[in-house]
C-alpha cells in the first residue's frame, strides 16, 4: 500500500510553476523527512497528496489506484494550525470522531482528558486541540499521515509526547508518515530517510542506517 507522486507539477493560477515532474514513493510504516526552505511550496505538495488541491500535472497513487475523492481520505493531513483545522460549532467529541470512532488507547496516549469532549474548540489550548487534530488523523482508517509543522508551535514536552504517540502507535499498524519541519534535530530522531525540496524539484535523497 504505498503512497506514490508521479510526475507531479504545480502552480497557483498563471504564477511561477512551484515544482515540475516531482516523484516521490513512500512505503508502509516509513517515516521520511521533508525538508526544504520557506515558500518552496512543501505544505502545497502536502496538499496535494491529502487530496485538498489537485495537482496541474501528474498523479498521486495509493497502492496503483488513484486517491478517492470523496469519503474519508487515507491520506491524512495535520498542519500547524489546529483551530483552523476543527469546525468551532461542533464539540471535540464529534470533531475527533469524523473519521470513525477512535481508538480510546491512542485517545490516552495522546493525554486527551475525558472531560476535554464535552467542549468546544475555543475552550482548549492550542496543544490540547493538537491532540485531538492528531486523533483524528490516525483515524481507523488511515494510512499514510503527512505532519506539516505538526508541533512547530508547541513547547518541547507537548512536542515529545505527541510526537511519541504518534510514532508508537502508527508504526505497529504499518502507517506511513511524511514529517515536513524546520527542526532539523527532529527531522535526525525521527526519520529513516530525508527529501530535499528545493526550487522546483526534489534535489536529493538522504538514506540514513540503510
Ligand atoms: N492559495 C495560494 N495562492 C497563490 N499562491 C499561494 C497560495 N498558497 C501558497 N502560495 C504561494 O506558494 C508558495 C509556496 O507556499 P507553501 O506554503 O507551499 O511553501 P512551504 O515550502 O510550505 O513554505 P513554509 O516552509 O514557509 O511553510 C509561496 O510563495 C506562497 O506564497
Amino acid at each position: 500500500m504505498s503512497l506514490k507522486a508521479s510526475n507531479l507539477s504545480f502552480r497557483y493560477g498563471r504564477g511561477p510553476w512551484l515544482f515540475r515532474d516531482v516523484n516521490m514513493t513512500i512505503e508502509p510504516g516509513e517515516v521520511v523527512g521533508l525538508v526544504g526552505p520557506s515558500g518552496v511550496g512543501k505544505t502545497t505538495f502536502a496538499r496535494i497528496l491529502a487530496g485538498y488541491e489537485q495537482p496541474r500535472q501528474g498523479s498521486v497513487e495509493l497502492d496503483g489506484q488513484p486517491l478517492p475523492t470523496d469519503g474519508f481520505h487515507p491520506v491524512q493531513l495535520v498542519w500547524q494550525h489546529p483551530e483552523q483545522a476543527v469546525n468551532p460549532r461542533w464539540r471535540m467529541r464529534e470533531i475527533v470522531s469524523e473519521g470513525g470512532q477512535p481508538d480510546p488507547k491512542l485517545l490516552e496516549m495522546l493525554g486527551i482528558q475525558r472531560e476535554w469532549m464535552n467542549r468546544w474548540p475555543n475552550e482548549l489550548s492550542g496543544g490540547e486541540l493538537q491532540r485531538f487534530c492528531v486523533a483524528r488523523a490516525l483515524g481507523p482508517n488511515t494510512k499514510f499521515l503527512i505532519a506539516d509543522e505538526m508541533t512547530t508551535m508547541l513547547d518541547a514536552i507537548t512536542q515529545a509526547q505527541i510526537w511519541q504517540a504518534a510514532l508508537e502507535y502508527a508504526q505497529p499498524r504499518n502507517i506511513g508518515l511524511l514529517v515536513i519541519s524546520h527542526e532539523q534535530l527532529l527531522i535526525d530522531r525521527l526519520c529513516s530517510r530525508v527529501i530535499h525540496f528545493t526550487e522546483g524539484q526534489i534535489e536529493q535523497i538522504k538514506l540514513f542506517g540503510g
